[in-house]
């Protein structure tokens, strides 16, 4: 599209009477309202009549008065405004096809053909269903005498545009969901905040972030629930909801599902609710210097407990103290083996005590788990922690407050920036354009097919149900491993081999410093190479 073609495009009213409606589905996330925002007013600019649909998918099968015409002022005063004014749910309703029909009718009385779904990938997955079915749902519709034969045809196409609404970050194919970035000031703060209170008494703390996920779950059809068939989910067929007490939290965890799921699609569908995504509790970690993170991508060890307490050797306790107070000592460790995980983690917390550090920071993803699969849960690593170690350990389980307050500036104008697009991607829309989510790659805004995205998103949730954690990490993106990578370099104690210099300084220090003044090194390798510097540069006064 051409300067001029494209300036006519979003000439204001060039839409005009295209019937839109943008709904908010599933978990709530800071920065809905401003993506509401400017789903309406990008809306109304080009013409369209523009409704909200209230209570998610609940509001479009229900109708009456959950379908509302929306004008310029009813998204006056939003933007600055947590969750979402339009109301969020889970609805089992519209996982039925009887649901779906008459959701189908409620738009179609309308005239509307325009959604904008602001949800995770459950609600996508449904948004996409939806369309596939729709010529099907109207036919039916007709057949009933429910719509017109001109209805039915005025409004054969249905066009769909996503947005990621989530403060997972679990969807693959956006560098941010929105509502992310808030949700990880709330934890950075609570953790600034329970830091002086566990420095003043010499306590551990483990913080339990939420992160989870239940993709397979947005795979279960409806016909599943009518004939409650059996489907065991590789890896997971030895949890017991009733009488493993650890397996049970998980579950307390998943409700909403547990309640409305009958018991024999329970016992075996929400075993696959427990792979989990991590991305609040790594990023957290890395940020607030955390003496560890469970994270279920990067499982440890099965035998994790047993190892917990068993051994001396410790390496991330030394690195932080080293990076972050200027510790007189640098121990060179070994490289961390995946099995040692625990071994470690005990290492370092006695270590870190010993070298004076009088508290510790333990992140826990809500739904982390073993390398076999199996929780571990904050109450579980509690115990550990006080049995073996006898340190005085606390929980402090952040919950909803990391999804409530307000959005942060990134979050409103990603919201903003979202939702512009998504409209754009609508009225572009041709009968056999696919449905697209609108993401965020860098910081472009970009459309990608949905389907692919909902599919590489379930694809993690597979990889871990299969134990192929190198794949889960690499299925979750580049960014989320780089992220994990710098986690586990920071927290290593031993610089890799020939880190040192004849002098015996960080060859790594002068290789950064030369490279960055030559412009070769992005920003991450220099300071990543800057910290082993520092780290060798301690070493050298020995
Ligand atoms: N496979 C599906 N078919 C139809 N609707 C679905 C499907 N998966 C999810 N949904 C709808 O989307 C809603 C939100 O999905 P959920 O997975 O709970 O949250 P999220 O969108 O945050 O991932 C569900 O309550 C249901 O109404
Ligand atoms: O509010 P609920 O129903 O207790 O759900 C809690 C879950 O919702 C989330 O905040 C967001 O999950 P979704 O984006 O998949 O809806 C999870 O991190 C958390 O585990």
């Amino acid at each position: 599209m051409d300067v001029n073609t494209s300036q006519r495009f979003i000439e204001r009213g060039s839409h005009k009477g295209k019937g839109l409606a943008v709904f908010t589905s599933g978990g709530d996330s800071q920065g809905m309202n401003a993506a509401v925002r400017s789903v309406v007013r990008m809306g109304i600019y080009l013409g369209c009549k523009v409704y909200f649909i209230r209570e998610g998918y609940q509001g479009m099968v229900d109708g009456g008065d959950n379908i509302e015409e929306a004008n310029w002022s009813s998204v006056s005063s939003i933007i600055h405004k947590g969750g979402t004014i339009i109301g969020s749910a889970r609805c089992m309703d519209f996982i039925k096809r009887e649901g779906r029909l008459k959701a189908a009718y409620n738009l179609v009385t309308r005239g509307i053909t325009n959604l904008v779904v602001i949800g995770g990938d459950g609600s996508l997955t449904g948004a996409n269903l939806f369309r596939q079915e729709w010529s099907s749902l109207l036919d039916e519709l007709l057949e009933n005498n429910k719509i017109t034969k001109d209805q039915r045809e005025k409004y054969k196409h249905l066009h769909i545009a996503g947005m990621v609404g989530s403060i997972d970050n679990d969807f693959c194919g956006t560098d941010m969901t929105i509502g992310t970035d808030s949700a990880l000031h709330r934890i950075i703060e609570a953790i600034d905040a329970i830091a002086s209170t566990a420095y003043s008494h010499q306590r551990t703390f483990i913080m339990e972030v939420m992160g989870r996920h239940c993709g397979n779950y947005s795979e279960i059809e409806a016909e599943d629930f009518s004939k409650s068939k059996k489907k065991t989910l590789q890896g997971f067929d030895e949890i017991d909801v009733e009488f493993d007490p650890i397996t049970f939290n998980r579950l307390v965890m998943q409700q909403d599902i547990v309640k409305e799921i009958p018991e024999s699609i329970l016992e075996t569908e929400t075993a696959s609710a427990l792979s989990v995504l991590i991305y609040l509790a790594l990023v957290t970690a890395l940020s607030c210097d955390a003496d560890y993170v469970f994270v279920p991508e990067s499982p440890p060890s099965i035998d994790w407990k047993d190892k917990f307490c068993a051994t001396a050797c410790c390496s991330y306790l030394a690195l932080v103290a080293a990076l972050a107070c200027e510790a007189d000592q640098v121990f060179i460790p070994e490289d961390p083996v995946p099995n040692n995980w625990v071994e470690k983690l005990c290492k370092r917390l006695q270590q870190e005590r010993k070298s004076g550090q009088r508290l510790n920071i333990i992140i826990m993803a809500e739904g982390a788990i073993d390398r076999e699969g199996k929780p571990i849960t904050s109450e579980l690593v509690k115990n550990v922690v006080v049995d073996n170690l006898k340190q005085d350990t606390r929980i402090t389980v952040l919950g909803h407050v990391q999804r409530g307050g307000s959005p942060s500036a990134f979050d409103r104008i990603l919201g903003c920036r979202m939702g512009a697009e998504a409209v754009m991607a609508l009225m572009e829309a041709t009968p056999d354009t696919e449905p697209c989510v609108v993401s965020l790659d860098g910081n472009q805004a970009v459309r990608l097919p949905l389907m692919e995205c909902v599919r590489r998103t379930k694809a993690v949730a597979q990889a871990m149900a299969d134990k192929q954690w190198d794949l889960a990490v690499q299925l979750r993106g580049r960014s989320f491993a780089r992220n994990l990578e710098t986690y586990k370099m920071l927290t290593r104690l031993k610089p890799p081999k020939g880190a040192f210099d004849e002098t015996g300084r960080g060859v790594f220090a002068n290789a950064a410093e030369e490279s960055y003044r030559a412009g070769k090194l992005d920003k991450l390798a220099v300071r990543l190479y800057f910290y082993r510097g520092v780290q060798l540069r301690f070493c050298t006064r020995y």
